[in-house]
Parts: structure tokens; sequence; C-alpha cells
């Protein structure tokens, strides 16, 4: 996961490949919960992690569940309708799914408990829901404002619950209201039929009142629910009946299926980018989510879609896509994606019928016709539409978008990085994805190409501290690393294990070591051939090998290649000798560093006594001198500034001082304005 202040997308041109995705929000949050209630132990397979199952998982285990590994999967010893605690204070984040099934669950199970969220969750109404509890009898308090979370929640006899006459609840605010009574009320249907004094044999009816939005979710709920042995009776989309005497049956195995809403980014992608066309697996045709349907809205929009019953392959098909008219109340989370789609459209798209956006995460339209706008739109809004206008390619402007810590902005923002103008796009606070896809942009990147990734070189000679400088600045771009000093300490101690010297009667067999080097970098070590070399790489003595077989032409290009292929998305710092002159002389920004002999000396002599090991200030300074004569005189790629390159003098400069300076001239040479 990026969890850097912002992530900037190079312009993306073409995307290929196949991506497997992770499992869907609906399905985890719900099968978690009904495990929780049902008796005997669920196993979960593929379930989600990202902060909405992890909120629902921490609920779970504060009220006594077991929740266990079972290889891969997640083992849960349900409740069995019982409490195994007498309350508990729960933070669920901004989970609608979590919030609303657990108010209902919670209210009917007994206890004290407090529910809280984020400040946004906070802002989510959850009064119908409230309302329809408490007129079967539930004791529900609003902490805060009246209508929205948190709630404390007070312990009431299942016995003295109304629930003979329909429980009538509003379903045109969010559809999790009704899900929510849907998944808790078998705790009650189970409850009276165990009771042989009365109620027994009641159904339970749930009335919906005004129209009931998102439907395909309540779809969902009713699917699950039957996996877990509750058969509901559907009479239109008004009423719901429990039969009397449902218990929740623990399916035993149940999977997850990969995450629609998190496919329509990748299906908008194969729809929109030059290339082989994209693959999803895990989530296809066969698929119980409601947002599969986005497949259809892709393809009314040109896109060449085929799928089987757990899979999809989507290429581009009309270009520019064609532009749609269309009630999204079915997709509202899916149909934020075709709102960006709209900027590659030959006419204005108007998405209607989407009131529930404006209290969801952020306020959704809202949100999006700002940031839509940024980017150089026309985009109408109102209080239940958004109408996108397309954009030409002189109409397009870099933009840093907000995400308004809304998962679904960050990622639907992505796919502007597609502009025909080539201009990058800067998503803030890009860690909002861990909602409901922590490593979206990984796999975007997995994906997608760019006709060029940026590169920043931090050159400089020994000592001057560019390794942690570049290791900084890499992590605030949330952008790779390559430390290319490293690839030539490695070949320096690969030669000195193979008994070589550094002179030319061996060049050609260095050469065929460093093209061959079983190297790996993996958290901050450095693996060659599995063994951690990271410490015997830093000698004195391997910094001077690495110094000789750099001077060797031939090991020279044999890395060249090696060192180009660290250069993926979503960018790349790299520090070394002749990264802006010779590796990647079209880098975007180069850095050369110095600081004084004197300076290098003492910070390589501090290091060096920090780490035990002894050596004078003296000889120190000496060696480093040596070393820029010989780095600096030698016939290939010498160490010098390349002619674009910008000097910084570190010597009387804090690390922090030197990475704000590197990052102010990175973002002096990006197109950005201000957010
Ligand atoms: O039940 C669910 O899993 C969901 C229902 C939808 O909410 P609304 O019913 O509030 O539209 C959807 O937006 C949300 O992401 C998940
Ligand atoms: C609306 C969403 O989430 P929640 O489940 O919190 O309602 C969403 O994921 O787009």
């Amino acid at each position: 996961m990026f969890s850097t202040p912002f992530l900037d997308l190079p312009p993306l041109a073409g995307a290929s490949g196949t991506v497997r995705l992770p499992g869907s929000k609906s399905i985890s949050n719900r099968v978690l919960l009904l495990a929780a209630l049902a008796g005997g132990t669920t196993t979960v397979h593929d379930l989600l992690d990202s902060d909405d199952t992890r909120v629902m998982l921490d609920a779970l285990a504060a009220l006594g569940c077991r929740i266990d590994r079972a290889g891969a999967g997640l083992r849960i010893e349900g409740l069995d309708g019982r409490l195994r605690t007498s309350g508990a204070k729960l933070f669920l984040g901004n989970a609608g799914t979590a919030m609303r099934p657990l108010t209902a669950a919670l209210a009917l199970l007994g206890g004290e408990f407090e529910l809280s969220g984020v400040p946004r969750m906070h802002e989510r109404p959850i009064g119908d829901l409230v309302d329809a509890l408490v007129q079967l009898g539930c004791r529900i308090d609003y902490l805060g404002n009246p209508g929205y979370p948190p709630l404390a929640i007070h312990p009431v006899p299942l016995d003295s619950l109304q629930l003979a006459a329909p429980i009538r609840v509003r379903g045109d605010v969010s559809s999790q209201f009704l899900t929510a009574l849907l998944l808790a009320l078998p705790l009650a249907a189970g409850a009276a039929s165990e009771r042989a004094d009365q109620a027994s044999g009641r159904d339970i009816t749930i009335e919906v009142i005004g129209e009931l939005i998102s439907k395909p979710y309540i779809e969902i709920t009713l699917n699950l629910l039957s996996r877990f042995g509750i058969e509901v009776r559907r009479e239109g989309w008004e009423r719901f009946v429990i039969p009397a005497g449902s218990r929740y049956r623990s399916p035993g195995d149940i999977h997850v299926e990969a995450d629609a809403s998190s496919a329509s980014y990748f299906i908008a992608l194969g729809a929109i980018a030059r290339g082989e066309g994209i693959r999803i697996e895990g989530v296809g045709a066969d698929s119980i989510q409601g947002d599969i349907r986005f497949v259809e809205a892709a393809r009314l929009m040109g896109a060449h879609i085929d799928s089987g019953p757990n899979w999809l392959a989507i290429s581009r098909g009309a270009w520019p896509l064609k532009a749609i008219d269309l009630d999204a109340n079915h997709i509202p989370d899916a149909a934020m994606t075709l709102a960006v789609m709209a900027l590659y459209a030959d006419g204005p798209c108007l998405l209607r019928n989407i009131a529930s956006w404006r209290v969801k995460e952020t306020d959704r339209i809202d949100a999006m016709a700002k940031e839509l706008r940024k980017l150089g739109a026309t985009v109408e809004d109102g209080p239940d539409f958004i109408c996108v206008h397309p954009l030409a390619r002189a109409g397009w402007r870099a933009a840093s978008i907000r995400t308004y810590d809304d998962h679904r902005v960050a990622m639907c923002f992505s796919l502007a990085a597609f502009n025909p103008a080539g201009l990058p796009v800067r998503i803030l606070e890009p860690h909002c994805v861990a909602k409901t896809f922590p490593d979206y942009f990984e796999t975007l990147f997995s994906v997608a190409e760019a006709a060029e990734v940026p590169v920043l070189c931090i050159d400089g000679p020994t000592a001057s501290g560019k390794g942690t400088l570049a290791v900084a600045v890499a992590y605030q771009l949330g952008y790779h690393y390559l430390d290319s000093g490293t690839l030539y300490r490695v070949t320096g101690l690969a030669m000195r294990r193979n008994g070589l010297e550094a002179d030319a009667a061996h060049e050609m067999q260095i050469a065929e070591l460093a093209r061959t080097l079983p190297l790996r970098f993996s958290e901050g070590k450095v693996l060659l051939s599995g063994e951690d070399v990271s410490d015997a790489i830093r000698t004195e003595a391997a910094g001077m090998d690495a110094s000789r077989v750099s001077a060797l032409p031939a090991v020279r290009k044999a890395l060249l290649a090696l060192q180009k292929s660290f250069r993926r998305l979503p960018g790349l710092v790299a520090d070394g000798r002749d990264m802006g002159t010779v590796v990647f002389p079209d880098a975007t920004l180069k850095v050369y560093l110095t600081a004084s002999a004197a300076q290098r000396a003492e910070r390589r002599h501090k290091q060096l006594i920090s780490k035990g090991i002894s050596t004078t200030l003296d000889g120190l300074r000496a060696d480093l001198e040596a070393r820029d004569l010989r780095d600096s005189s030698r016939s290939v790629a010498p160490l010098k500034p390349a002619p674009d390159a910008r000097l910084l003098d570190n010597s009387l400069l804090s690390v922090e001082q030197s990475v704000e300076q590197v990052l102010a001239w990175w973002q002096e040479v990006q197109p950005f304005g201000s957010s």
C-alpha cells in the first residue's frame, strides 16, 4: 500500500495482463457477521483483508468470537446467538457494512454497546434503521447527533420484542438498513420458535417504506442468508418474510468472490487503454454481486467484454467511448468509475438516480464534480445526478486530486492518467484505498504501461550521503529505489568469492557474473543467492572492490540492463555515480550531491565507529580523495555531474533539509498546480 502524502501517476499509455482482485467487501462483512451469529465453525476463504473487514473482525473478536487462521482461510467459531461478553465499545471506522448490520445484531443480542466510527461515519445516516429497531422494542440512544452514530445500545429481552406486526423500514437512503434487519432478525425468529409459550411459529415480516435503492445489495444479503440456512421470502421489493423457526446454519466452508466494484476500475482500464486487454480473475458472469452489472454499462460505452463464470476479459472497443445516459441506482459504487470514463466519451454522460452518493464516504456527487473540473472537465450536478462532458486533448489540465478519504475517488481518478494530453495525475492521500483495496495501485502498476516512467537521479561521490537522501526521497514519493552502488559492491563480492581479480584479464568473467547475479533486495536487505550480504558489502574493502569492478567497461555494460530494469511504475529514485549521465540520461530530475572531503570523511568515520570498526579520520579522508580521483578520471562514465544536474552541497545541511530541497526541486519540474 502507498502511505505517501501523494502519489504521482505518470501519463499512462497502455495496459495488458491479468489481475486477481481481492475479495468482495459486501460479501466478506456479511459472511463474517453470519458466521459469528451462527452456531458451529465457519471457514472463510479468500476473505477481503482491508480496513472495512478489519473493523468487523475486531468487533466480532470483542464480542467473544474465536477467530483463527486456518491455512489461507479464517476459521470463525460462531456465538450461536449467545453473546460471550456483557458489552463493549466498538470502533467501526467508516464501514457501513459493519456499522449498520452490527447495530441491528447487537440490539437483538443483548448487552451494553457503544458503536462509533471516524468523523465521517458520524455524518452518515442511521436513523431509519434505529427507528425500525426502536419500533420493535430495542433500546438505542444517540450519543451525538440524532439520526447518526455514535450509538449506545442497551439490552432488552428477546421475548419483549414486538414481532407480530410488520417491521417498517425506509429503503430510500441506504439499502444497508434493510440488509441489517434481514441479517439480524433471524436471531429473533430462532428465539421465538424456541419458546413454546408464545410467538412460536410466527413469521417476521419487514416492510420497506419508500422506493428501495441499491436493490442488488439486498440480493447479496438474501443469497448469503440462504447459504446460512435462512430462506427469506421476498414479495417484490416491499415485503420480506423471515420464516418462523429460522436458524442460522453454518455452511462449514464458504468462499468469497473477488470484489465486483473493485473490478470496475480494471474493466474501465481495459476499455480505455491500448494493449492486449485485461483479464480479471475471481469474479465473472456468475457473480452474486450487483456491481457485476457494471459490465453492461461498460459495454454500452463500447468496451469489448468476454466473460466466464469467474473471469472477465476486457479490451478496447469503440474509441472514443460512447456517451451514455444511465439510471445508475443499481450500481452506486461502480458508477463513480463511469464518471471518469465519461472524460473519454464522444458526448456528455449522464448518471441519474444517484442521490445516495451524497451520504457515502464523502458527498460523492460534490467530490466527483469538483475533482473532474480540476482536470478541465465541464460538469453539471444536482441533488441526484451528475453529467460529465468529455475532454478534448487541449482541454486537459494536470491536477492534484483530493480524495476526501474516499477509496473510490482515489481509485477511479487513476484512470485520468490515460489522458491524451500526456499529463500526470497526482492522487492525494492514496492510502484511503485501504478501505477496500489496499494494493489497488500496486495492482494497477502490474498491468499499466507508461510512455515514460519518471526517474529521479542522485549522483555524487562516496560518503556524500546520497544513499540516505535517495531512500528518504523514494519513501516520500512512493517510488522504487535503486542503489546502483550496491550492484557494483555485490559484483565485487561475487568476484572475490570466485577468486577473481578486478583486472582486464578477468573482465569478461566478472561481466558474466554481473549479468547473472542472483541478487534480491528484500526489506532493506541485500540477498545474494538467498544469503544476507548487506554487511559484507559495506566494508571499506568491498567499497574498493566495487570501485575497481565499476571501472571495467564490460561489467558496466552487463549491469546497465539490470539497472534500467528497476525503472518501473510509479517511478524510480536511483542513486549512484552515473545515474544521470549514463543509465538514465532522460531522467526527470538529476541531482548531483557533494560535500567537502573533510565533511564526508567525518560522516564515514562516525558511521564506522558506530559499527565498532576503528579507523582514523586522516586515513579515511585520504582514501576518499583517492577514490574521488579514480572515479572522476576513469575512461568509462567518469564521476561528474550531468550538464543538466542540480548541484546540492549538503556539507552544512541536515538530511531533512536535503530531502526537502530535492522534493522542492521535484515539485518544480511537475506540472501540478496547488490542490
Ligand atoms: O450492502 C452493501 O454491502 C452496500 C450497499 C451500498 O450502500 P447503499 O445501500 O447505502 O447504497 C453500497 O454503496 C455499499 O458500498 C455496500
Ligand atoms: C459506500 C461504500 O461503503 P460502505 O460499505 O461504508 O457504505 C463503498 O464502499 O463505496
